[in-house]
């Protein structure tokens, strides 16, 4: 690691719709897994691939309700930036704070989804991602066309805490317990 390093900062971006303590569950993999300085709860504005959501405000109230530790801010730094794109938000935050070291959490339904998201090779190729497992089809995420892709780049579960200091592209998977929330079951759980 340089002399120069800054924190390593979590980048965990949702749609929140609402937040819930599988996020919750994400987030502190970040802090204690990943041994990161910070987590920035991202609310992204519109998810590309998503219906169109409600406000990106309404939906951080549901987060603020959490009681987050100081380690954990709500950003809206989409909104402000008015990026919509991960790519897009990765290289501003990067011109930013050039040495910060990011590193992109997400739980393993987007890692099977990745290949649609924009330029998803210049995400792994910018900064190192972390992917957490979550029920649902966690095989097919661990064997899919981004883990085939880019095997060789794959740090064990064992020195996840190594992440934070490994240029990207790096990526490790965590098996933690599952934690089975999610937001369409409790909008749906409301209807
Ligand atoms: N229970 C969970 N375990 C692991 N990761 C999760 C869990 N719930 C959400 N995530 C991850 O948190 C991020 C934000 O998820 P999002 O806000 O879309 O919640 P969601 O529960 O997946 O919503 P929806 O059910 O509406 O698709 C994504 O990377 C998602 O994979
Ligand atoms: O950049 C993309 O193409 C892209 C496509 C789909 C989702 N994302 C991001 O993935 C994150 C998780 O979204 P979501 O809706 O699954 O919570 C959020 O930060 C989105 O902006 C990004």
């Amino acid at each position: 690691m340089s002399s120069r390093a800054g924190p390593a900062i979590g980048l965990f971006g949702g749609s929140f719709n609402p937040a819930h303590a599988g996020h919750r569950h994400v987030a502190d993999a970040g802090l204690r897994e990943l041994q990161l300085d910070q987590v920035w709860w991202l609310v992204s504005p519109q998810n590309p691939l998503k219906p169109a959501q409600p406000s990106p405000y309404d939906r951080a109230k549901s987060i603020a309700s959490m009681d987050l530790p100081y380690a954990m801010k709500i950003s809206h730094v989409e909104s402000d930036l008015n990026t919509r794109y991960t790519i897009d938000l990765i290289k501003r935050l990067q011109e930013q704070q050039p040495f910060a070291r990011f590193v992109l959490l997400m739980g393993s339904d987007n890692l099977a989804q990745l290949p649609r998201w924009k330029d998803w090779q210049g995400i792994m190729r910018r900064v190192p991602v972390a992917i957490i497992a979550r029920p649902g089809d966690p095989v097919r995420a661990r064997l899919g066309r981004v883990a085939r892709h880019m095997a060789d780049h794959r740090i064990p579960e064992r020195f996840a805490h190594t992440l934070k200091d490994t240029s990207a592209p790096a990526w490790t998977y965590l098996t933690l317990p599952f934690n089975s929330l999610s937001s369409s079951a409790l909008r749906a759980a409301e209807r």
